[in-house]
């Protein structure tokens, strides 16, 4: 600190002009403060308890702020010049390099377009883990820019044989990259194709359908394929005749006025979501455009089908159908729907003038070929982290359902699904790469055993213990309207995800959550599937998942490429059965998720606030209730002109009850108001751990740097006491006399001995998919 101080008053205009200031200001909390090591020659020894460790901070400009109240200290981060930038501004002042049209702060995409250059970028030197498979040079080019430098191992094992012309059917960990190991295929055939098409003036037709469970996953599939679509070249983003210049980072300034564009030349491929809760018209007429890669959600797409024939013409003639995440689509309500649509894509034997026949079964087949049967590559790829055995079994062995045939009972609506599908391929490709258990390695789990009516406060105990990007799976949507209040009142940045939100509202709530580090998202399990929110830190199931795979789903929005991963299932005494069942189904014991410590005594003082927090809610709640009840009552008699207290007689209730007074009303009011200032009061005391002193915590700490800029701590012993309220790195925030620590860190051991692990017989980089401890039974 004094060293900030010093430098203050020693900076020279000359220095200031050499740093960029940001215009922020900060508080004394917010800088990255580092213990001043004591200098042995002082003599003061290692062990001074605290009472003289002085902090330090570089790069800080203070400025006052003329206030009130007076002079009050705020501070600005002041970054050198960094060396990369100050050459390239050198070269740029000395005409070297010639004058660039990107913004400043597009310097490293800049660096990093540079090599992608069209025309010299070698693919074999740069990627050579995906040369081999000498993907459309566009998509070399895109994958290069996108730091993916090998493919995954789904990704290599599906995409050589989806290039073959195989049908697919893949399995793989959550967060292992599926969506490029259909995806990259698919777009190299249509971009070679479209280069062909383009030449001949053909029009766009739909020629891969990419069917997705939710509607986010549809979205994020149709970012995910364009994201890879867009050809970085030298010095700016490129999409096949169309230019943008690279967007400014967000938050950097003002960004400079666009220059004219050029009028913007299709793409040569063209990728459009088709999900409900968007305008339809909309849709409607992004497809009559003209539509290559169609991502949809079954439901909406079978609305607009059933109304463009265009369009389910289009389908009879795909060239790649893919289900992606089928087993959740089933569960979705939509399977009429999802039937409807793929009955569409059956072969049709050209004779028939009926209903689509049922193709399915290896006789049909090759009666089909017999009978003149229309003749078609289409391709068929299925992708999921969860396909049962038995149906990658039968789909080996070709035991799909056939009219001639007894049929057996298909042993789930899934296996029934994908058992009807018209695979051309006479053998499917099954490439199962799920790990043993269904978990990523890279995920620690963990388990905490509370009382259902404990587990709001073991929630908030964790949210505040561990900040970070917290995804909290509830079993249903009234478990979320009845939390959202309270994480309100408790302060908490949480965001609800569920059916009954408008899709824009979902859409923003996702966005939110993905933009803020500390946040929380209480979703219901449309949620569960596909969503890659890079690093969400945390899972917390705070109902139990219904299911297996559903836990396997949940947990896979963390952990995923690799990156760290934590879940927490909330178990009460009610529920513990049916994590054993889950256990179960995955061929584990419960004993094999290891439990949570949880710091008791930090516990019960957070009980207090969760008591007053629903308290406050029932109150609010209650005013709520009533207001709504009475204002829907009013209206409807008003819409039927109709006097409420007398004929409808539904006053009767009103009457009932005794009307509030306007006294009562503001007693109830002032009784929410005081509530609510006794909560705030509490949020604001310091939570401090068992054995803590609060003696300096008291005093305050911010005051500390306005006393020293008016030279008001006068001993050195004051000033350390004080500094000793400056909180270390590697403390809690908000709990006082706690560490930060990592939730996976605070987490005991398996209560089953594991073995010793096999070593490897060859490393991989990627080497954490399909990778699982082995533990003994
Ligand atoms: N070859 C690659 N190298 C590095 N990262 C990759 C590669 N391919 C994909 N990724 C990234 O990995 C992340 C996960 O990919 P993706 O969403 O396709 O996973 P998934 O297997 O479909 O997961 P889920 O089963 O949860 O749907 C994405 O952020 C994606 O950009």
């Amino acid at each position: 600190m004094a060293k900030a101080l010093l430098k203050r008053k020693a900076a020279s205009n000359a220095e200031k002009s050499r740093k960029k200031v940001k215009a922020s200001h900060l508080s004394a909390d917010d800088l990255a403060w580092k213990v001043v090591e004591t200098p042995k020659e002082a003599g003061l020894g290692d062990d001074l308890d605290g009472i003289l460790e002085l902090e330090e901070v570089d790069d800080v400009e203070v400025v006052y702020e003329e206030t009130a109240g007076g002079k009050v200290a705020k501070f600005n981060i002041v970054s050198k010049p960094d060396a990369r930038k100050a050459k390239k501004g050198d070269e740029r002042a000395s005409g070297v390099a010639g004058p660039s049209t990107l913004p400043d702060n597009a310097v490293v995409e800049e660096e990093r377009t540079a090599v992608v250059d069209e025309a010299t970028f070698d693919s074999e030197q740069l990627l050579p883990d995906w040369h081999p498979y000498s993907l459309h040079p566009q998509l070399l080019r895109s994958l290069y820019a996108q730091k993916f430098h090998k493919p995954t191992p789904i990704q290599a094992r599906a995409i050589p044989s989806a290039l073959l012309g195989k049908d697919v059917v893949g399995v793989a960990e959550t967060g292992s990259g599926k969506t490029l190991a259909y995806g990259l295929p698919i777009l190299h055939n249509i971009l070679v194709d479209n280069t062909a098409r383009r030449a001949q003036r053909q029009k766009r037709t739909v020629r891969a359908l990419i069917l997705a469970p939710t509607r986010e996953l549809a979205l994020q599939v149709s970012s995910h394929l364009n994201a890879t679509l867009n050809d970085i070249i030298a010095g700016e983003v490129k999409q096949e005749g169309e230019e943008i210049s690279l967007p400014a980072k967000k938050g950097k300034g003002k960004q400079s006025a666009p220059a004219p564009s050029k009028p913007k030349a299709p793409p040569l491929v063209s990728v459009a979501a088709i999900v409900g809760g968007m305008s339809a018209q909309k849709q409607r007429r992004i497809l009559d455009r003209g539509v290559d890669v169609m991502v949809a959600t079954p439901g909406r797409l079978w609305d607009i089908l059933q109304e463009d024939d265009n369009l389910a013409n289009q389908l009879k003639n795909l060239r790649f159908l893919v289900l992606d995440e089928a087993d959740r689509m089933i569960e979705t309500g939509h399977y009429a729907e999802l039937d409807n649509i793929l009955r569409l894509t059956l072969r049709v034997a050209k004779d028939d003038t009926g209903d689509n026949p049922d193709m399915s079964g290896p006789e049909e087949e090759d009666r089909a070929a017999e009978a003149n049967v229309e003749t078609d590559n289409m391709q068929t790829f299925v992708f999921s982290a969860t396909l049962s055995k038995d149906l990658q079994r039968n789909l080996k062995k070709k035991q799909r359902p056939n009219k001639g045939r007894k049929q057996t009972k298909p042993a789930s609506t899934l296996d029934d699904l994908v058992m009807r599908l018209d695979f051309r391929d006479p053998e499917p490709e099954v490439i199962d790469l799920s790990p043993e258990g269904g978990m990523v390695s890279t995920l620690k789990e963990s388990k905490v055993d509370c009382l259902m009516g404990d587990k709001d406060a073991y929630l908030y105990y964790f949210l505040l213990r561990y900040p970070g990007r917290s995804l909290v799976f509830l079993s249903s949507i009234d478990g979320i309207r009845r939390l959202m209040p309270l994480m309100e009142l408790l302060e908490i940045n949480a965001f609800p995800l569920h059916s009954q939100l408008e899709q824009r509202q979902r859409l923003k709530n996702l966005d939110r959550f993905k933009t803020m580090p500390n946040s929380v998202l209480l979703a219901t399990d449309i949620a569960a599937r596909g969503l890659d929110i890079p690093s969400v830190d945390h899972v917390v199931h705070y109902q139990i998942p219904r299911s297996a795979d559903v836990y396997v789903h949940r947990n896979g929005r963390t952990a995923r490429a690799m990156r760290e991963g934590f879940s927490l299932l909330m178990c009460a005494p009610d529920e513990r059965r049916l994590v054993r069942a889950l256990m179960g189904s995955l061929n584990r014991q419960e004993e094999d998720i290891p439990e949570m410590a949880v710091e008791l005594y930090m516990l019960d003082k957070l009980k207090a606030r969760i008591q007053l927090a629903r308290k406050i809610d029932n109150a609010q709640h209650k005013v709520k209730k009533e207001n709504h009840e009475k204002n829907w009552l009013r209206e409807a008699a008003e819409a039927m002109e109709i006097e409420v207290d007398s004929d409808m007689g539904l006053s009767s209730d009103d009457d009932k009850k005794p009307v509030p007074s306007k006294h009562q009303k503001k007693n109830a009011n002032a009784k929410t108001a005081a509530l609510k200032a006794e909560l705030k009061q509490l949020l604001a005391q310091p939570l401090v751990a068992r054995g803590i002193s609060t003696r300096y915590i008291t005093s305050g700490s911010t005051r500390i740097v306005d006393d020293m800029i008016a030279g008001q701590c006068s001993s050195t012993l004051t000033l350390a006491a004080k500094l000793r309220l400056t909180p270390h790195r590697t403390d809690h925030e908000t709990m006082l006399g706690m560490k930060k620590t990592q939730a996976g860190h605070d987490v005991g051991e398996s209560r089953r001995k594991k073995v010793k692990k096999q070593p490897k017989e060859e490393a991989e980089e990627w080497n954490g998919f399909g990778d699982i401890e082995v533990e003994e039974p």
